[in-house]
């Protein structure tokens, strides 16, 4: 593992934003700390970086208990969201900043900085000024100043968060093909689920200070630990009290099945491929259902008519959360 954090608190005043956090983050993967705003995922990343200190417990990078080092004998290259370049350095000086201190020959300065500039393929602005990039390019060039001091560990935080929605899922794609070239253990701040699901390798899920969940994509969307995680990483409805994906729910016109809840549609909604169904049930739950535009045309839904809801074959289904953990016990439908 490239990171140990044990068993970390971290308070401001008598606000706990990190409570007894233990978590172990794989060399040379992309990890995403997801979850929602203040949950403490910034907090976590500035104690790894040694820009915040803990408490209590203890973060180890890549074998060296890193607990009392201050953040530039940590060896990690941080990204902000808003990101300081020098505004009066061309692009190469900004890249070439962090060398440049460490005494590095020019000659392998310049090499290195072409080498990143071509990685992050902004080497034909390489004598622009930060002014004349875009955010995109901006937070591009941030990267290729992270890695050229070849850290061990890159920590970025909400790095695209400032951008458009179109630029942003440019850079989730670049980040990943970049990641794929250099294997640079990287940790990705993101309160974005479908960023999480998309760009990662490992999510830790972190909720009101504290892990929920850790592990793959597939992990958490197939088995969340709780209804928390599962209703995180995409929508979900209650079908006879009990959490469910929207899409993970049969219809049909009769009662087919033993216990199908009986509702009347109460609004359709076609978004493209999409139909979106509410059902009032007769124990007064609008259940949310999700069907493709040819089933919900062969089942003839319209708002009005009587319907049976059930959750599919292998559907993912918890029991709604009055309080934790004791109440969630994830259930696979057989
Ligand atoms: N320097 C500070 N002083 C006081 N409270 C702080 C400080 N930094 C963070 N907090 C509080 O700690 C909690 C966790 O903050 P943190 O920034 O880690 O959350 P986050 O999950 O990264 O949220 P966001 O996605 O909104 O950035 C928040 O309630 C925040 O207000």
């Amino acid at each position: 593992m490239s990171i140990e954090v044990k068993d970390v608190t971290k308070r401001f005043g008598d606000f706990v934003a990190l409570e007894d956090v233990t978590v172990s983050i794989p060399t040379g993967r992309l990890t995403a700390l997801l979850g929602p705003s203040g949950g403490g995922k910034s907090t976590l990343l500035r104690v790894i970086a040694g820009l915040e200190s803990a408490d209590a417990g203890s973060v180890e990078i890549e074998g060296i208990d890193a607990t009392r080092l201050p953040p530039q004998k940590r060896n990690v290259g941080f990204v902000f969201q808003h990101y300081a370049a020098f505004k009066h350095m061309t692009v190469a000086k900004n890249v070439a900043f962090g060398l440049e201190i460490r005494k590095k020959p020019k000659d392998e300065v310049a090499d290195r900085v072409h080498e990143l500039l071509e990685l992050v393929h902004l080497d034909q602005f390489a004598h622009r000024l930060p002014s004349q990039l875009s955010g995109g390019q901006r937070q591009r060039m941030a990267l290729a100043r992270a890695l050229a001091v070849e850290p061990s560990v890159l920590l970025l935080d909400e790095p695209f968060g400032a951008l458009d929605a179109k630029v942003r899922k440019e850079l989730r794609d670049w980040l990943r093909r970049l990641h794929d070239e250099v294997h640079v253990t990287t940790v990705f701040v993101t309160h974005d689920q479908e960023e999480a699901l998309e760009v990662s390798d490992e999510i830790v899920v972190i909720n009101n200070g504290r892990v929920e969940q850790v592990g793959t994509p597939d992990e958490l969307y197939d088995e969340p630990a709780n209804d928390f995680v599962m209703s995180f990483l995409g929508e979900v409805t209650t079908l006879g009290g009990r959490v469910i994906r929207p899409h993970d729910i049969e219809v049909s016109s009769a009662p087919l099945v033993v216990g199908a809840v009986e509702g009347t549609v109460s609004r359709v909604l076609r978004i493209g491929f999409e139909v979106k169904l509410t059902v009032l049930t007769l124990d007064g739950e609008a259940v949310q259902v999700q069907l493709t535009r040819p089933l919900a045309a062969a089942l003839g839904v319209r708002e009005g008519v009587t319907v049976w809801l059930s959750p599919v074959a292998g559907a993912t289904v918890m029991p709604a959360r009055p309080s934790r953990p004791a109440a969630t016990q994830l259930t696979t439908v057989s």
